[in-house]
């Protein structure tokens, strides 16, 4: 991926993009600095966002045999992947794939959309990278520290589809909650229906044809001792007459169970001591597992109270 500007040009619009301070929005629409994912190259992403891709409409048969409940390796096609998990089930569909470290077999793959998955994974990898690098100079550290980490080395792929529902003040699309890993990389297609928390006011993000989203995990926001902070974000049910698709690509770090992890020891100091305790992946995994998608994120867990 190349660069339109100085590559220092793009650092200070993604830390401003981080922080918790509430955007410029016109009418309720973000604008500035989350617009900027918008601009330049990465229009060439749009290209590799097929409707096909959500599966969704493809016949039972064919469907059938990718309903599955484990989770996190492999391809598994389910409507919310939290449903036995969550107090309610929410209004879309989902096709799952964890591409890395262990990538599922071409054949396992949907023969629809086998060829679109792996140039997402791809192009979402080389974005995902290049924001990381980005990101860990917003921290003043070496541009490689996130990538030393293997923060883009375990993957999932996502796509929702979210059909047209009669009733959308009854439920929702996906419901409230920050991504748990380091960063997603998301393109939707041109039904809205994405909304962020912002200074508690739940703000729309309106598709931007070309655009990309990026979303800072919870994962990061304990790397970086809070200096990034994990979006709120949720998906209203779809009152449109046709279906919203969205891809998503999931990027955390490569599973050492027993390995610890806790904000970054090089951001720490006296006057800036660690606000969250140290973890294993083990521990990581299970808070994701053992509860719905809405439930209090690992973050609330490990805050240290003073
Ligand atoms: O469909 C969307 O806009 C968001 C999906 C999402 O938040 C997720 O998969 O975690
Ligand atoms: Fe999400």
């Amino acid at each position: 991926m190349g660069y339109c500007m100085p590559r220092t040009a793009y650092v200070n619009p993604i830390i401003i993009a981080c922080q918790p301070t509430p955007l410029e929005t016109t009418n309720g629409q973000i604008s500035g600095p989350v617009a900027w994912g918008a601009q330049g190259e990465v229009e060439l992403y749009a290209r590799v966002i097929p409707t096909e891709v959500s599966d969704v409409y493809q016949p039972h048969e064919v469907k059938s045999k990718y309903y599955k409940r484990d989770e996190g390796q492999g391809v598994m096609y389910a409507s919310n992947n939290d449903l036995y998990r969550a107090n309610a089930a929410a209004w879309h569909d989902s096709l799952q794939a964890w591409t890395a470290p262990t990538p599922p077999k071409a054949e396992d793959i949907p023969e629809v959309c086998r060829k679109e998955m792996v140039a997402w994974d791809k192009l979402a990898t080389e974005v995902a990278e290049t924001v990381m690098e980005l990101l860990s100079q917003g921290l003043g550290l070496e541009a490689w520290k996130l990538k030393e980490l293997k923060c883009s080395d375990s993957r999932a792929f996502v796509g929702h589809c979210y059909p047209y529902c009669p009733q959308p003040d009854l439920t929702v699309g996906i419901t409230s909650h920050t991504d748990p890993g380091v960063v997603t990389v998301l393109q939707q297609n041109h039904v809205p229906g994405l909304q962020v928390k912002r200074a508690d006011e739940w703000v729309n993000v309106n598709p931007v044809p070309g655009g990309l989203i990026i979303n800072v995990g919870d994962f990061l926001q304990i790397l970086s001792n809070g200096e990034y902070k994990s979006v709120q974000h949720r998906v209203l049910a779809n009152s449109y007459k046709e279906a919203r698709i969205f891809i998503v690509m999931f990027f955390n770090v490569k599973k050492g169970k027993d390995c610890y992890y806790g904000p970054l020891p090089e951001l720490l100091s006296p006057e800036k001591p660690a606000i969250y305790e140290k973890f294993t992946m083990q521990e990581y995994l299970e808070n994701f597992y053992c509860k719905g998608l809405d439930s209090k994120s690992m973050i609330g867990k490990i805050t240290i109270q003073n």
